[in-house]
Formats: C-alpha cells, sequence, structure tokens
C-alpha cells in the first residue's frame, strides 16, 4: 500500500522459489503438494474467485497520484480531509481504493464492468467497491457522495427558494415593530436524506457516523446517527428536525421500520450506500436490505457496495440483479494485509490437552509479558497492548471472557448483551491510534498479600467477527483465532482487525483436536505467498 500506483504484476503473488535440478519425482510430488494446497480451502471455500488479471488497473493518468489535491471534489471537500478526517497526519495520499474508487464515483474514470454487452439502466450508476481490509473504504466512497450532495445542493432550486425566504424572514425578523412569524418553514430536506449509508452494527453507524460528521464540520451538511445505542425519540426529532436532513447513517433493521411509517424517507435518496454488503446481503440481513434498496431505488442515482470479501452469494446476486454494476476490485483483495504474520499453537498437545481457554491465556500472557520486557519509551511505564480474540459462537464470548478475566487478564465479551458503558469504553481503546500505557510497578507478578497475578499491560476484547465488522481497530497489533474460523471470510474479517493500514500485525490460531489443520495450513502458506484466500 506504500506504493503510488497499482501495479498488477508486481502485486501478482509471489512464486515459490524454483528448485534448480528438479527430478520427475520432485515434480509429481510438487504437483500433488499443490493439489493438496488448494484442496481444502477449496472444499470450505465460499469466496468467489477474482482472478489477478481481472482486477481493476488505474489508468495511466492516475498513477501519478500522489494527493487528494489531485481529484476533482469541491475545495471545501479536499480541505476538510487534511483538516478534519485524517487531522494530525502527515504526508497523506489516497490509498489505492481510494485512487480508483474516488474519480470513478466523481464520473472520470470507471473500473471493470460485469458484463460489456450491458448498460446501466436509466441512469443510475451502480458500484462495487471491493479492497482489502483497513484500506480506507469509508473514505472512497464518503468523499463522492457528500461531493455530490454539496453539488447537488447548490442546484436544488427548491432549497435555493428556501434559503431566499428565509433570508427574508430573518432581515424583517430584525425590523423594528416586526409582528410576523416567529417561526420557519421546514427545510425541503426534513425527513428526505438525500445520502443513506447502511451498516451492519451500531458501534459501525458510530463509527462511520463520526468520519461523516467531522467531514460536515468543514463541508456543512446535516448528518445523524440512526442505531440502537440512540434513543428512539432522538432518532424521531432529528429525522424530523426543521432544519433539514442531509445523510443519515444507520443500521437497516432501524431504516426500514421508520420507512415503514413513513415511505416518503426513501423517496429522495441520490447516493444508497451499503457498507460491509457481505454482511448486509447475505442470508440473515438480506431481506430487510433489500428492501430498503427496493423503495429508494426509483430516486437513486448512485447504488454503492462496499465491501472486503466477494462471497459467492454475493457475487451471484449482483450478476443476476445489477448486471451493469462497476465492480472496482484493488490487487490485493481476498489476500491478509501483507504485514500480518499468522502463528500456530496446537491447544491438543501438553500442556493445553485441548484446554483452548488456557492455551488463550497463555499465549496473552506472553503478548504481555513479552511487551513488558521490550516496551515503555518512558522509564516506568509500559504499553498497553490491545488484543482481539475471535471465536466462533456468540455464546462462547462471555465463558471465555469470564475465563480470561479469572487468569488477571483485562478481558470484556462483545455481545450483544455486554453493558453498554463498558463495551464502548473498550471499544473505544481498541480504535484510537493513541498509545495507552501502564505503570511498570503495576507488574505481572502479585503483589505483596496478594495471591492472584494480573496482567496490567493487556486488554482484551473477545468477539464473533459479526460484532466487530469492518470496526476500525487501528491500536491492535495481536489477533487470537481460539476457533478456527469456518470459512476464509471469517478468515479475512478477523485477522483484518490487524495490520490496518500498513501496520504491522500478529495472528495467533489455536487448533485444538478436531480442528481443520489443513485450512490453517492453506491459510499460512497463502499468507507467506501473499496471496488471495479462495
Ligand atoms: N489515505 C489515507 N491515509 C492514511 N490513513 C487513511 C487514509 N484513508 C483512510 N485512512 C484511515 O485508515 C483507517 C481504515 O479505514 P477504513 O475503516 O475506511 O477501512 P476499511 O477499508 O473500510 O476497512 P474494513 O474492510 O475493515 O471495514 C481509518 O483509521 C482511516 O482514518
Amino acid at each position: 500500500m506504500n506504493q503510488t500506483f497499482a501495479r498488477i504484476r508486481e502485486d501478482a503473488p509471489r512464486q515459490p522459489p524454483r528448485a534448480v535440478h528438479r527430478t520427475d519425482r520432485d515434480q509429481r510430488d510438487k504437483g500433488k503438494k499443490d493439489d493438496r494446497r488448494i484442496k481444502a480451502m477449496r472444499m470450505q471455500s465460499s469466496l468467489a474467485s477474482i482472478p489477478y488479471g481481472q482486477r481493476t488497473r488505474t489508468k495511466a493518468s492516475m498513477t501519478e497520484l500522489e494527493s487528494f489535491d489531485q481529484l476533482d471534489l469541491q475545495p471545501t471537500v479536499k480541505s476538510a480531509i487534511s483538516a478534519e478526517v485524517l487531522k494530525g497526519m502527515v504526508d497523506i495520499k489516497p490509498t489505492p481504493i481510494q485512487r480508483l474508487a474516488i474519480p470513478a464515483l466523481l464520473g472520470q474514470e470507471s473500473g471493470r464492468r460485469r458484463s460489456r454487452t450491458e448498460t446501466p439502466r436509466s441512469g443510475r450508476q451502480e458500484f462495487l467497491l471491493a479492497a482489502e481490509t483497513g484500506s480506507g473504504k469509508t473514505l472512497a466512497y464518503l468523499l463522492p457522495a457528500v461531493n455530490a450532495l454539496k453539488q447537488a445542493e447548490a442546484n436544488d432550486a427548491e432549497i435555493i427558494a428556501y434559503r431566499e425566504a428565509f433570508e427574508k424572514q430573518m432581515a424583517a425578523m430584525k425590523e423594528p415593530g416586526y409582528h410576523g412569524p416567529r417561526e420557519f418553514e421546514p427545510h425541503p430536506t426534513m425527513a428526505r436524506p438525500r445520502v443513506i449509508v447502511l451498516v451492519p452494527t451500531a458501534e459501525l453507524v458510530d463509527q462511520v457516523g463520526a468520519v461523516a460528521k467531522s467531514l460536515s464540520h468543514a463541508v456543512k451538511f446535516k448528518t445523524s446517527l440512526f442505531s440502537a445505542n440512540v434513543s428512539a425519540k432522538v432518532i424521531q426529532s432529528t429525522m424530523y428536525s426543521p432544519r433539514g436532513i442531509d445523510l443519515v447513517v444507520a443500521t437497516p433493521h432501524l431504516l426500514a421500520s421508520m420507512a415503514d411509517s413513513d415511505p416518503n424517507i426513501l423517496s429522495r435518496v441520490s447516493h444508497l450506500v451499503i457498507d460491509e454488503a457481505d454482511s448486509l446481503l447475505d442470508r440473515s440481513f438480506s431481506p430487510v436490505t433489500t428492501s430498503i434498496l427496493d423503495r429508494a431505488l426509483p430516486s437513486i442515482q448512485q447504488l454503492i457496495l462496499c465491501s472486503a470479501t466477494i462471497p459467492k452469494r454475493l457475487d451471484y446476486y449482483l450478476a443476476k440483479e445489477f448486471p451493469s454494476m462497476t465492480r472496482i476490485t484493488t490487487p490485493n483483495l481476498h489476500a491478509i494485509p501483507r504485514r500480518v504474520q499468522l502463528g500456530v499453537v496446537d491447544a491438543s498437545k501438553d500442556p493445553y490437552r485441548n484446554n483452548k481457554n488456557l492455551a488463550c491465556a497463555d499465549a496473552i500472557w506472553s503478548i504481555g509479558k513479552d511487551a513488558a520486557r521490550h516496551e515503555g519509551s518512558v522509564p516506568d511505564e509500559i504499553e498497553i497492548k490491545r488484543i482481539m480474540v475471535f471465536v466462533n459462537e456468540r455464546e462462547k464470548t462471555q465463558e471465555v471472557a469470564e475465563y480470561l478475566v479469572s487468569k488477571g487478564i483485562d478481558a470484556v465479551a462483545l455481545h450483544r448483551d455486554t453493558e453498554e458503558q463498558r463495551q464502548s469504553e473498550m471499544l473505544e481503546s481498541f480504535t484510537s491510534a493513541k498509545p495507552l500505557t501502564a505503570k511498570v510497578s503495576d507488574s505481572a507478578e502479585p503483589p505483596a498479600g496478594r495471591s492472584r497475578r494480573s496482567l496490567p499491560n493487556t486488554k482484551v476484547i473477545v468477539a464473533t467477527d459479526l460484532a466487530s465488522r469492518g470496526i476500525d481497530t487501528l491500536a491492535v497489533r495481536h489477533v487470537i483465532l481460539y476457533d478456527v474460523p469456518h470459512t476464509t471470510i471469517d478468515f479475512i474479517h478477523r485477522l483484518g482487525r490487524a495490520g490496518r493500514m500498513n501496520r504491522r500485525g500478529r495472528g495467533i490460531v489455536l487448533v485444538g483436536k478436531d480442528d481443520r489443520r489443513d485450512i490453517v495450513a492453506e491459510v499460512r502458506e497463502s499468507m507467506y505467498m501473499g496471496q488471495a484466500l479462495i
């Protein structure tokens, strides 16, 4: 991601080193090994395969794109990037997906169409932005959507007339002896947002909403967040605020129920973004997501789907429903970020004998102890390591977190019933890139008079990946896969919580006696080779 343009060839998988004198037997063995390599993953494969040759290339004109200033965005949108959204960062460059998607969404360049023979329906543009985890997809769709919002606002006759009437009334109200109305007419956008971003969880509503709000400080538009974390009363009053509303970030269930009682809410949507489209169009979410999509479709000018993976099911759905969708796929799609390494702990052997809880606690203790030995620029302080543990079943999150706490580890389960305050505190410390520190004196050894050891320099979240999909855990370097994920999609999302935006990361997978070692071996090999998982 340090590179300044998409070099497909260089990004293609590394070849294993060639044997200099290869015998027939070597060749046969290699053939067998290759067959084996693809076999286990293929049996479980749920990812659509995207040949490297078909991934989106940047045009020569875009390869020199060194800064956001070179993009055809409105000046206020451009300045908001460094002044608000990526504040404090130096030498900001668009990431590969931003370089590919922003010009395409602005109408300057397009990716690969699914079918060359079909044209977009009735002027509507449809895009899929598919890029690896932590690669800046949020800005890739938000910047063009906000840009379009402001352009449309400047040309909207109703809004222009409203502004004129507003200013006239304001001036009149300042006159002495004014007796006319003191209330203003509601803004034409009241309960009629133009941009809607759908995300699967309340945490993501907060996260994407925070990016939208930081943009709105400089660009001036009205944005609101709707999720289970916001009270129904607040949601109702912001949607129907007489000041109007431009952009909504919501979970589909909440928005669908609002649209059930007022179908006009979806009547003016020009940009519908379905973020985490692999989740929002899977079996469980799909009915509610598509119900919103169907209702909003008549007014939509751009439909934007965004995802870190393209599961086969999503691939079929898009091919059937949106055959002319422009698919923008980065060279590294479906690969685990390059700077993440994967280690394996055999939890079936001594001393664990399939006690994965113990293996997990041990792994966390060794991360903590290691950090205590190596880190800490301030003499009496050590850095707190933030670690994510992933399990396959939601019920397991609580059990594992409680066990870790019993072993002196600061752990919390992330699921629907976790106390809201505790959950948001913990998530906040995982999403902030700022270093967290603890005093060296809070040493790992038990203080005099206390029997139990505690590990002061780690914080742990135990979750299923559904609970943390898309969460921008910039501070996470370590991910523990307590269970071997069921699919490569889950591998990508879980390991993708570390190593975001070019940071280093380490995954540790705990393999028990009934787990698929062959899958783990294949994932490791693909990661080593820099290849996409299948
Ligand atoms: N051009 C950029 N330069 C540096 N940092 C950036 C840039 N664009 C975005 N970021 C930062 O990168 C982080 C990851 O971005 P984002 O959450 O959009 O990733 P994502 O691709 O949506 O990941 P996921 O697939 O896991 O949802 C964020 O903290 C964001 O502020």
